[in-house]
């Protein structure tokens, strides 16, 4: 790291080889710790630009990269949503070099659609759609011009299947999968790579300040069987999955390094073995009859069968890993 902040190529104590790698969203949860697990990196293997939107959030990152920080690891203000905070980002980094790119940074949004506006789910999508277009569109000249690259994207279960209340994230993370999907044809001709990690539930930040923004809304003109349904049967249902098969950021950061370091970076990454169960109903019948009547019949007629299949699931019996490695 070079005396006008900017991040080098040759950093101190590191090999010339080392890749850099910009991910968004480090304030907190899977980025935070994606990002300390690459400066960690014995081998010193990566140069990391650690960004979040709001710079007053660093200290847990910085404590957390303790030695690495200024030698393999730097911070960065990047907010996703701006096109001058990623040029001006980018700027500071030589040569505008990005090898890797990790879009990690989201927002989540549950709730009945009939009170929520269409200016809150917007800011969804510009998050979580646009916001990894956004940086896409900044780093994709110098990767192609280089004949080299790797783009991350944190999706989700909920880019391969819908979940109740959760319209609007649903279709953030589905809009991305299609996005990348596309996308990832083209620059296989290139050498780029693109892989989509999908996590479940993960204990972060995310799930409080979901709670939070349930607790603090209204949801207006929505009709009471409905607000109870979301309040009284999701709510619950969704609290106890994420205590029963919640992932924590480390387990899914480590599966992202692994991506990220593998010769042939697969598509799609499941990180959560014992969420599988779920994502395979839509699998084994694409019509999507059985996820539908199933995760309905489960919320709605089986209670006790979500119940019993969530503490099969919690089990430490279970395996842990997603297969293939
Ligand atoms: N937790 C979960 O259950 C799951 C999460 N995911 C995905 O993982 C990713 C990370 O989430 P997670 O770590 O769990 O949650 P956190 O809430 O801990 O982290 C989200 C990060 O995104 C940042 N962010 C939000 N908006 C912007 C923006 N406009 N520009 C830059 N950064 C922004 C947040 O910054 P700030 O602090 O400023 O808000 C924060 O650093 C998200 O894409 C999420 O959709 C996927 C599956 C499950
Ligand atoms: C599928 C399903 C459920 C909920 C799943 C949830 C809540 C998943 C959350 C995933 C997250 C948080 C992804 C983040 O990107 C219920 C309600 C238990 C019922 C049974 C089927």
């Amino acid at each position: 790291v070079d005396g006008r902040g900017h991040v080098s190529r040759q950093g101190i104590n590191m090999a010339s080889s080392a890749r850099t790698v910009l991910v968004s969203g480090c304030s907190s949860g899977i980025g935070l710790e994606l990002a300390v697990q690459l400066a960690r990196d014995p081998k010193q293997r990566y140069q990391v630009v650690a960004t979040m939107r709001d710079l007053r959030k660093k200290g847990a990152l910085e404590e957390a990269a303790g030695e690495a920080l200024g030698k393999t690891l730097t911070v960065a203000q990047l907010d996703v949503c701006s096109d001058e905070s990623v040029a001006q980002c980018l700027s500071c980094i030589q040569g505008g070099e990005v090898d890797v790119l990790v879009n990690n940074a989201g927002l989540g949004l549950v709730g009945p659609v009939e009170g929520l506006s269409i200016a809150t789910m917007k800011s969804i999508l510009d998050t979580n759609f646009f916001g990894a277009v956004r940086l896409v569109k900044a780093v994709l000249p110098g990767m192609k011009r280089r004949r080299q690259g790797h783009i991350v994207v944190v999706s989700s279960v909920m880019g391969l299947q819908g979940v109740m209340f959760n319209d609007v994230y649903a279709a953030s993370k589905f809009a991305v999968e299609g996005f990348f999907e596309s996308l990832a044809i083209q620059l296989l001709q290139f050498n780029i790579h693109v892989s989509l990690v999908e996590p479940g539930p993960v204990i972060t930040d995310f799930e409080g300040k979901l709670l939070a923004q349930v607790s603090s809304q209204e949801f207006p003109g929505t009709d009471p069987d409905t607000l109870h349904y979301f309040r009284d049967i999701y709510l619950p249902a969704s609290r106890e999955l994420f205590r029963s098969v919640g992932q924590s950021p480390q387990d899914v950061a480590r599966a992202i390094v692994k991506v990220i370091n593998s010769s042939r970076p697969p598509l799609r990454r499941q990180t959560n073995a014992r969420y599988v169960p779920l994502t395979a109903l839509k699998v084994v019948a694409p019509s999507g009859h059985l996820y539908v009547r199933v995760t309905h019949g489960l919320l709605f007629r089986w209670p006790r069968l979500l119940n019993l299949g969530l503490r099969c699931l919690a089990c430490g019996c279970l395996p842990t890993r997603v297969r293939p490695q």
